[in-house]
């Protein structure tokens, strides 16, 4: 019996970031439209390569977009807002959603299911028209791809393409009436056959339709819309149809989606209970089962040997066995070959990024069909001891105990103002400190040079603040690159990468660490930057502290320990730091958790021990401290988690509210929350000067729900994508919106 394997889909960044510079030299002119499609047809080739020289037995295609695999596939379903569609050529069109133009804003952006990568989010018409546009000159769809493929590639195709139930769920319809949404399905339905036959037509044998939105708790109506959705495209002229489940478990929707006559079902081995997976194997019976064995989230070596006696009584399972990756491998970098060779992550054997997962999942394969190649015994070798499920934030012990409004007033230490002012850290990153940290790293200049500048830096921020009025002010985080790589850099047990870049949106990748072992502070952080910029004013200063859940969640956390064992390290790491603030005369320290919400599982049933763990691991930080804490968050919509943020141990926390009208306030009242709120009363993102009346409206509509003796004024977030000139004249304007409020009462 042979196993097939496979990937969900591949990195789009390409090594030494190809993907991104081409992009960025077609946007300022450089190259035109037929190089662009070039240096795109290179990566989806070398991708391709990648999967056939590691022995994976199907290549996977369509996975690949330009900017974003869900706008792109929008774009050709038809679903284009008409402020977008007068573009001059269907590539203009995507970059014009996706980025915006002078006179139509992009689309909204918001984070894939449970990760870091941001899709953009189709606007439907209520009377939405689908139709599957040929290709005109936009990025090519999967039947482009795959015809691509089948011409360099004698192996069979699978053509991966985001389905129907997920990107009806994840789009966003005029009038903003979900259930409407729901009226779309047969047009949508339609779409989705003349794509299949288009597939078929293209030589492709299977079509992977990626349905993660069947992690999620869906309604009844939509469970039951999977039939309307799938059946005319089952009816059709088809490639193999492969329903593909990521980033979590199907839960009771596995009866659902298996009841359809799908000729494959993918599942996430990671995020599943193996009872499901034994289910799976029933109900599938006589049909493809394929298993998302290797991590497609995290950059651990598999367990090979654990995976191949999990899986070995299913290898004769009738229908057949693949394996492949629990979801694409999108999430991971592309190859630790562009790693340092002397480092952690090459020499411990320990590590797999995208292309090593290949190799793995190519091994698994064979392993499981005792045919192995050479090679293969080594890369059972490593890894035995890891777990097969993601050891997640639930699973494990903690001394967390259930949800209950925090005890502090809010009126803890400094205060003296009514409706004090502050900002949230960040202030702009000026190209002077650009050069100088990069001129640092480089060797240019030493440890003193480098500290002198940023000292400038920070004096230069402490004296606009004063300008400014502001009563609580900030050193303005001038050095640190990146709120978590900062912190990486300096706690023991966290590896940085090279070149590992994973894709945020477009162009855009981050570098997130590896958390690879016990997490230590050999020395304090941030103190003597906070203490320098404290010495330079009468004014009370506030240090910046990075939070546990969201280092956790910006890097690649370790997968031998529950989520809660690190967390709890870096909160012993951060009480040091507090303790150290403190000594040092800091009255205000402000510990940022902007990750907590994006922190939450998919499962509502995952949810509360989630919740009580991060709360744990926050309030672990601050029990001895007597400086004011703040905490802040960012990134959206916080019913969720409002009693969480009662719950946590801060005297004040800022929240990003500017754009949804303050609407959480009431809600945080509700959960009996007692502290500090600053509402964001400022978006940072857009690049405007917000007026003194509109901000001044803001804090009157949060003063109906908070009392005014609780509020603070602030932005929304740090503002170090912003450029000094518009900055300046925004937090004056703040300031005199929170002077205006303060004389009127009086
Ligand atoms: N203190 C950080 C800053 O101001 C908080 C950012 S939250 C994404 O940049
Ligand atoms: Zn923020």
């Amino acid at each position: 019996m042979s196993i097939e394997t496979h990937i969900l889909g591949y990195p789009r960044v390409c090594r030494r970031r190809r993907h991104k510079w081409a992009l960025e030299k077609y946007w300022k002119g450089k190259i035109g439209a037929a190089e662009l499609h070039a240096a795109m047809a290179e990566i989806r080739a070398d991708n391709l390569q990648a999967q056939a020289d590691a022995g994976l037995t199907m290549l996977t295609v369509g996975d690949f977009a330009y900017y974003d695999h869900v706008m792109e596939l929008a774009a050709s379903l038809g679903v284009v807002p008409a402020r977008h569609a007068e573009a001059k050529t269907g590539l203009d069109r995507c970059f014009a959603m996706g980025r915006g133009t002078a006179t139509a804003p992009a689309c909204e952006m918001k984070k894939w299911l449970n990760t870091n990568y941001h899709y953009f989010v189709p606007e439907l018409a209520k009377d939405q028209k689908f139709e599957a546009q040929a290709a005109d000159d936009r990025p090519p769809d999967a039947a482009a791809q795959a015809e691509a493929a089948a011409k360099a590639h004698q192996l069979p195709v699978k053509a991966a393409v985001t389905g129907p139930l997920t990107f009806l769920w994840l789009a966003k319809i005029e009038g903003g009436d979900e259930a409407a949404k729901l009226k779309l399905a047969p047009g949508l339905a339609k779409a989705y056959a003349a794509m299949a036959a288009r597939l078929k037509a293209a030589g492709v044998a299977w079509l992977q339709l990626d349905e993660p939105a069947l992690s999620l708790e869906l309604p009844e109506p939509w469970l039951a819309a999977l039939a309307e959705l799938y059946e005319p495209l089952l009816a059709a002229e088809r490639p193999k149809v492969l329903v593909a489940n990521a980033y979590g478990a199907l839960g009771p929707r596995l009866e659902r989606v298996a009841a359809l006559k799908i000729d494959g079902l993918h599942i996430d081995m990671r995020n599943s209970a193996p009872e499901e997976l034994a289910r799976a194997n029933e109900l599938l019976a006589g049909r493809v089962l394929s298993v998302g064995a290797v991590d497609g989230r995290n950059v651990w070596r598999a367990n090979l040997p654990g995976l191949r006696e999990a899986l070995a009584p299913l290898a004769q399972r009738d229908g057949g066995l693949w394996v492949g990756s629990s979801c694409p491998l999108l999430h991971v970098p592309m190859d630790l070959e562009g790693e340092d060779p002397a480092g952690e992550l090459r020499t411990s054997g320990r590590f797999a990024f995208a292309r090593q997962k290949l190799d793995e999942i190519a091994a698994l394969g064979r392993g499981l069909a005792d045919k192995p190649a050479a090679g293969d015994e080594e890369l059972f070798k490593t890894a035995p001891e890891l777990p097969l499920r993601d050891p997640g934030w639930a699973v494990g012990g903690s001394a967390a105990g259930p949800l209950k409004p925090s005890e502090r007033p809010g009126d803890k230490g400094w205060k003296d103002t009514v409706l004090p002012t502050t900002t949230i850290g960040s202030l702009p990153q000026t190209s002077a400190i650009r050069k100088a940290r990069s001129e640092w790293q480089k060797g240019a200049i030493d440890d003193a040079a480098y500290q002198s500048r940023m000292k400038e830096e920070i004096k230069a921020c402490v004296e606009e603040q004063e300008e400014l009025g502001l009563d609580v002010l900030v050193h303005g985080e001038c050095e640190r690159n990146d709120m978590v790589q900062y912190f990486g850099e300096l706690l023991d047990g966290i590896v940085e990468t090279k070149s590992g870049w994973v894709q945020s949106y477009g162009s855009r990748s981050t570098r997130p660490c590896v958390i690879a072992a016990d997490v230590k502070r050999p020395a304090p952080m941030t103190v003597e930057w906070s203490k320098y910029a404290a010495s330079l004013t009468a004014k009370p200063m506030k240090a910046m502290l990075t939070g546990p859940v969201t280092i956790i969640c910006w890097s690649f956390p370790r997968a031998d320990v529950p989520r809660i064992e690190t967390a709890l390290q870096i909160s012993e790491a951060l009480r040091a730091e507090v303790a150290d603030l403190e000594a040092a005369g800091l009255p205000v320290i402000q510990i940022d958790e902007p990750a907590l919400r994006e922190g939450l599982p998919l499962a509502e049933a995952d949810r509360k021990a989630y919740l009580e763990q991060a709360v744990h691991a926050f309030n672990e930080i601050v029990k001895e401290s007597k400086a004011q804490i703040h905490t802040h968050m960012c990134y959206g919509e916080f019913g969720d988690v409002v009693d969480a943020i009662a719950a946590m141990d801060a005297d004040v926390i800022s929240l990003e509210t500017s754009r949804t009208d303050m609407a959480v306030l009431a809600e945080l009242v509700d959960s009996g929350h007692r502290a500090g709120v600053g509402p964001g009363i400022y978006d940072v993102h857009a690049p405007r000067v917000p007026g003194v009346d509109e901000m001044r409206r803001l804090l009157e509509l949060a003063q109906q729900r908070i009392p005014r003796e609780r509020l603070w004024v602030n932005p929304d977030c740090g503002l170090k994508t912003r450029a000094w000139p518009e900055t300046r004249e925004s937090l004056r304007n703040m300031v005199a919106a929170a002077k205006a409020l303060r004389e009127g009462a009086a």
